[in-house]
């Protein structure tokens, strides 16, 4: 059985899917992110990096709804929704990942990735009460699309596991599984390498390509300069709040400006 995507096959790749205009977010007086614009395109691995700090996870928190941006307007397929909540961004197909994952340790690894679904007819009373055949119906269709998720994760052993079992890289992949049940279009990845041995890393990376070469686009961080190198087609530099530059993996490694502030005067 496949992974589906839950890209709109309709539009092509390339343009704009998500873009930040100014983007400020400050805390008390300090601005974490401060006047960041750019646009992921659809169908593309873009990559954003930046010293420790830099105000990368508060801009995802700003695009994925878990901050509110101070400043500026966040479009998705050319729609505001910096005024959205977290849930609502994910319907509009903006999924995201942590960068530690905090899955409910008790709940089995099958039941965390059914979290991650969205409007299922069954979570609200009414629909319980007068069609409960078409709740039982969606019940088991989900089971069976997270059943196919964690398998694509190589995670479907586990599943009836509670998931305070897993590893670290284990619970990246659990977290990878939960957010696509949402079918997102477009999935912001916070550090999937970080903590994470290199063989399931590969898995990590192997499995990214995969729903990436089926439409589904991504904006990764990451402090894995190798990973970057090996996924991503364009790279975002942030350092102090701000974008330094944006190109290739090897023009941001060759850039003085990148050396400086992030690879600490030694090029990659
Ligand atoms: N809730 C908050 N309240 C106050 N300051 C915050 C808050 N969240 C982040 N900051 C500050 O904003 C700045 C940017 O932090 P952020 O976590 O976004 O950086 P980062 O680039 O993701 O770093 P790392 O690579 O270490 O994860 C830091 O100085 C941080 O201390």
């Amino acid at each position: 059985m496949q992974v589906e995507r839950g890209a709109d096959s309709s539009r092509p790749e390339g343009e704009p899917l998500l873009v930040a205009e100014g983007i400020v977010k400050r805390f008390g007086g300090v601005a974490a992110v401060d006047g960041v614009s750019f646009a992921l395109r659809r169908g593309e691995i873009l990559g954003l990096i930046g010293p420790n700090g830099a105000g990368k996870t508060t801009l995802f928190d700003c695009l994925a709804g878990s901050q509110s941006p101070s400043e500026g307007r966040i479009l998705m397929r050319g729609r505001p929704v910096e005024r959205l909540p977290a849930w609502r961004r994910l319907e509009a197909g903006l999924g995201r990942t942590f960068q530690i994952p905090r899955p409910f340790p008790e709940m089995t690894v099958l039941e965390n990735v059914l979290l991650g679904r969205q409007g299922a007819a069954g979570e609200t009373i009414l629909p319980n009460w007068l069609q409960p055949g078409r709740v039982r119906r969606e019940e088991a269709e989900s089971r069976e699309r997270a059943m196919v998720l964690l398998d694509f994760v190589t995670l479907a052993k586990l599943a009836n596991e509670p998931a305070r079992v897993l590893s670290g890289g284990q619970r990246k992949l659990l977290e990878l599984a939960r957010v696509l049940m949402a079918e997102p279009e477009a999935i912001l990845l916070d550090e999937p390498a970080a903590g994470v041995n290199p063989s399931l890393l590969e898995v990590i990376m192997e499995r990214i390509r995969d729903l990436n070469a089926r439409g589904t686009t991504f904006l990764l961080i990451e402090h894995n300069m190798d990973m970057v190198a090996r996924l991503c087609g364009r790279v975002l530099v942030m350092a102090s709040g701000q974008l330094l530059m944006t190109g290739t993996h090897d023009e941001v490694v060759r850039d003085r400006r990148v050396v400086d502030a992030y690879l600490g005067g030694v090029a990659a």
